[in-house]
Order: C-alpha cells, then sequence, then structure tokens
C-alpha cells in the first residue's frame, strides 16, 4: 500500500470519490451524453477497482482495457478536460488534500492517449 492510497482514504474513500464523481459527471451536459446508456453500478464498481489499483492499493481491476473501452467514442481533448474537472471537484468535496489530488491528476494525465480521439 501506498501514501496516495492511504491519502485518498483507501478503498472506501475511493468508492466515496467516485461516487461523487460519477454525479458531477451526471450533472455536466458537455459529456453526459456519453454515458446515457452505461450502466452505472457496473462503472462505479470498475473505476473504484481501477483507481484503487493504480494507486497502489489491494485491488485487482477487472474491466477492459482503456484503449478497447474508448475506442468509437470520439472523445475530445475539450471532453476528457471537463472530465477532469468533475474528478477535481469531487476531489475537493470530499477533502483530498491538494498534493494527493495532483498525484492522481498525473497518474490519469498518463491515460490521455488511450482514451482521446479514438
Ligand atoms: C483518464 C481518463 C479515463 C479513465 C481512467 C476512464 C476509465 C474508464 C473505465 C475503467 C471504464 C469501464 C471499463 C469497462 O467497461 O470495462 C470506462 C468506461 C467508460 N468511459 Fe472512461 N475513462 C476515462 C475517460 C473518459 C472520458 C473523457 C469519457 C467521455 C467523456 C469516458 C467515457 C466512458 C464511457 C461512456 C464508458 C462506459 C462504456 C460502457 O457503457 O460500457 N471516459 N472508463
Amino acid at each position: 500500500k501506498t501514501e496516495l492510497y492511504s491519502a485518498l482514504g483507501e478503498e472506501a474513500g475511493i468508492s466515496r470519490l467516485m461516487e461523487t464523481f460519477l454525479l458531477e459527471i451526471a450533472a455536466d451536459e458537455r459529456i453526459v451524453e456519453h454515458f446515457i446508456d452505461t450502466d452505472i453500478e457496473r462503472l462505479h464498481r470498475l473505476l473504484t477497482e481501477q483507481i484503487c489499483e493504480l494507486v497502489g492499493g489491494p485491488c485487482v481491476y477487472s474491466g477492459e482495457d482503456m484503449v478497447t473501452v474508448h475506442t468509437g467514442m470520439g472523445i475530445s481533448h475539450a471532453e476528457f478536460n471537463a472530465l477532469v474537472e468533475n474528478l477535481m471537484t469531487a476531489m475537493d468535496a470530499e477533502g483530498i488534500p491538494v498534493g494527493a489530488q495532483n498525484q492522481l491528476l498525473a497518474l490519469l494525465a498518463e491515460m490521455h492517449p488511450e482514451v482521446v480521439k479514438l
């Protein structure tokens, strides 16, 4: 386990954060269209697993790889940025320390090429 995993409140904190994040997305008219046919319970479970594993927690992500999932969605840079904004709002709301916020954002930024313009 890592400091970042602890700072995010471990698995329970990450699960809460992902719930708040999905509520932000649901209220964001710039990107909500993409999620209209999505099983949100399942997406919540997979995001929690993915972030938990990504930050060094004891989870195993059981979803598809990022390129496979996002191919055909035609996600733009602006839409990616909107999603990042939603995550920042959620992290503020959950009281995540700024240092931990920045570490998580840096890890997600690395996935940008696996998600955008596919
Ligand atoms: C670093 C950024 C991102 C990460 C880490 C991420 C992660 C994920 C994960 C883990 C899943 C579930 C995989 C599965 O179903 O097996 C997923 C699905 C999805 N993502 Fe992303 N995503 C990112 C960016 C985006 C963006 C910017 C959009 C659109 C604005 C988006 C739209 C979707 C949609 C619509 C689904 C659900 C597909 C379905 O209904 O099956 N994602 N994403």
